[in-house]
């Protein structure tokens, strides 16, 4: 749920480089303060090589610290020197010796000293005035916006592990990075308000279009800083609490009902889903988002609606947003300098989504005076109504669900169903746990049901590691960092795309072969196999999380395991393409032909 930003060595050791709790788990004295180390981070303790001039660093104990080291009979207590040509694992393993404290800063200090300037990063040229945005042009570009995975793709082949877009009209550079080792850096160090570079045009329309609405306070989504970190301690307990969660488990199976009878009516005389069973897809979870961000059935799943009703105004805006917020993000930012037609409809569409959201939660409000309250009984929107004097928090909290929750969702589970028509063994194996845990097909799903679905969770995880819903996640560099082997100046938009790093043989074993079995642990209790943990972040990472992956997975789960244990699906065309529109999902015809089993 990112834009393009929000999604893309010289050193060939980088893995080394541990974190702070493999530090402090490999030197017993880690929690002593360090003169050395401390001393070191000095420039007259590292001496910073003149690069290739002098590639040398001595690391130099005071007086005190040698001491206190040689009295608990530890080594390191005289001075290291060594040079830089031999080998940075020398260099490491000298500060490792040597110093207790901060030995992860120290490194970084030694490689940013050693790494090349940002300038050399390789990557695509840029041509003078479009910069790199021609691109994306039609015809005379090479990338189309639906490539930008295979773009991802193309970057690593070409440059490597990190490649620079540059000269994008109307956005910094986009920084691709490759590597597993290097994501996992930047996310452990990211403070307490990592900042995403995330959707111009949710930026635009609530900082400055609707900013009387919106105020200081203006959710999560497209906001930064100490404005988002407050928006989102209001609103992150409830949101990923486990027993609010559980609460949805019997509304979600409601939705979900209604919808496979609903599939059951569409089949045609072939029993197959009709060709626009995306936009079916796509109701369902509105009517999802519906129940979970505003305490109502908004009706999307009625056959026959009306024109302009609202369930269809509210399905159309939707998929006004499926369709063209990618070109607004991704193509030529034009809207940015001048208005443009697609421009205001963006803006008539959130303003309604606004007015949608503010009417029901007036509506929840109105419901809460006449209601006793006892926390425990209450939705995840009645208890930010209870907690909040404001009711515009729910309101704006909603919204940014609604903007976020419905495209991700809808597109992840039109993967997660072709997947499963077309791996039949995979359909089967699942279907044989499904009737394992629910002996009775009707019984309702309990929270206990789901808890003995492992290999359903796994068949989720394998279907975003393979092909990851949101291509990639991004960060802006707060702080200079060393990535690579290059020195990033700060301000740069990272992008660590984990449709490439997801099946990359360095980082996952067996990385080309479809099997959730890696996600499950053997009757031993060990890791089938090996997957670095930072190569594929569905849902992102730290602080800034997805806020409703929790809802995410249950509602899959619901859909999934209700589907496949009645029915039998199968996709009997030529293979379908993935494809990028704003979220990678297989483009084309959904026929999938439904059978009872
Ligand atoms: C399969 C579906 C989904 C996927 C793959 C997904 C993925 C993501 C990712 C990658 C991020 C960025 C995290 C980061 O920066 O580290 C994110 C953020 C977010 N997601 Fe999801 N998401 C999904 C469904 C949902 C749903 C259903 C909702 C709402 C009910 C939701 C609400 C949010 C919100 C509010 C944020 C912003 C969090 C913040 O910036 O503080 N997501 N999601």
């Amino acid at each position: 749920m990112t834009s393009l930003a929000g999604r893309f060595q010289f050193l060939a050791d980088v893995r080394i480089l541990p974190n702070a709790e493999e530090v402090r788990r490999e030197e017993p004295d880690a929690e002593e303060p360090c003169d050395v180390e401390a001393d070191a981070h000095k420039s007259s303790a590292v001496e910073p090589p003149r690069l290739l001039s002098l590639p040398v660093v001595r690391l130099t104990p005071d007086s005190s610290a040698r001491d206190r080291r040689r009295d608990r009979g530890l080594p390191g207590g005289s001075e290291i020197q060594y040079e830089f040509g031999r080998s940075m694992n020398g260099v490491r393993s000298a500060v490792r010796r040597l110093s207790t404290c901060k030995y992860s800063t120290v490194l970084e200090d030694v490689d940013h000293h050693l790494a090349r300037p940002y300038s050399e990063v390789p990557g695509p040229k840029p041509i003078p005035i479009l910069g790199n945005t021609w691109r994306f042009f039609p015809v005379v570009g090479e990338y189309k916006i639906e490539d930008v995975a295979e773009i991802s793709k193309s970057l690593y082949t070409e440059y490597g592990k990190i490649a620079k877009m540059s000269g994008l009209m109307g956005r910094p550079d986009l920084l691709f990075v490759f590597d597993a080792d290097e994501a996992e850096k930047v996310f452990r160090s990211e403070g307490d308000t990592p900042y995403r570079p995330s959707m111009p045009c949710i930026v635009k329309y609530k900082h400055q279009i609707r900013k009387d609405f919106f105020g200081e306070l203006p959710g999560v989504i497209g906001v930064h800083g100490e404005n988002w970190r407050i928006f989102r301690t209001k609103v992150q307990r409830p949101a990923l609490q486990l027993s609010v969660v559980k609460k949805y488990i019997a509304p979600i199976q409601e939705v979900t009902d209604t919808f496979i009878q609903r599939m059951l009516d569409m089949r045609n005389t072939d029993q197959e889903m009709p060709a626009d069973f995306d936009n079916e897809i796509h109701k369902w979870s509105l009517e999802c988002i519906g129940r979970v961000a505003l305490d109502v059935r908004l009706g999307c799943l009625e056959p026959n609606l009306p024109e302009n009703s609202e369930p269809q105004n509210i399905i159309d805006c939707a998929k006004f947003a499926l369709r063209n917020v990618a070109i607004l993000e991704l193509k030529a930012p034009y809207w940015r300098y001048f208005p443009t037609p697609t421009w205001y409809k963006y803006i008539n569409n959130m303003d309604f989504f606004r007015e949608v959201c503010m009417k029901y939660i007036n509506k929840s409000l109105a419901n809460l005076k006449t209601k006793n309250v006892d926390e425990d009984d209450l939705s995840l929107l009645e208890r930010i109504l209870v907690k909040e004097e404001d009711p515009k928090i729910a309101c704006i909290f909603a919204l940014d669900l609604i903007l976020v929750g419905i495209d991700t969702i809808s597109m992840a589970t039109c993967s997660m169903l072709y997947q499963l028509a077309t791996r039949q063994h995979i359909q089967e194996t699942l279907h044989q746990e499904l009737v394992r845990v629910m002996p009775d097909p009707n019984a309702p799903i309990t929270a206990s049901t789901l808890d003995q679905m492992p290999y359903l969770r796994a068949f989720i995880k394998e279907v975003f590691r393979l092909y990851s819903t949101v291509i990639g996640n991004g960060r802006v560099l707060q702080t200079d960092m060393t990535l690579c082997g290059y020195r990033v100046p700060k301000g740069v938009q990272l992008v660590f795309p984990s449709i490439v790093t997801g099946s990359m043989p360095e980082y996952v074993s067996d990385a080309e072969s479809f099997k959730p079995e890696r996600w499950m642990k053997s009757e031993k209790g060990e890791e089938s196999s090996y997957i670095h943990p930072f190569a594929s972040l569905p849902y992102g990472y730290g602080a800034r999380m997805c806020l409703g992956r929790r809802f995410a997975d249950l509602e899959m789960q619901i859909l999934i395991a209700k589907l496949i244990r009645s029915y039998k699906l199968e996709y009997l065309y030529e293979p379908l393409e993935y494809k990028v529109t704003f979220m990678y999902a297989p483009e084309g015809e959904l026929k999938f032909k439904m059978t009872k089993r």
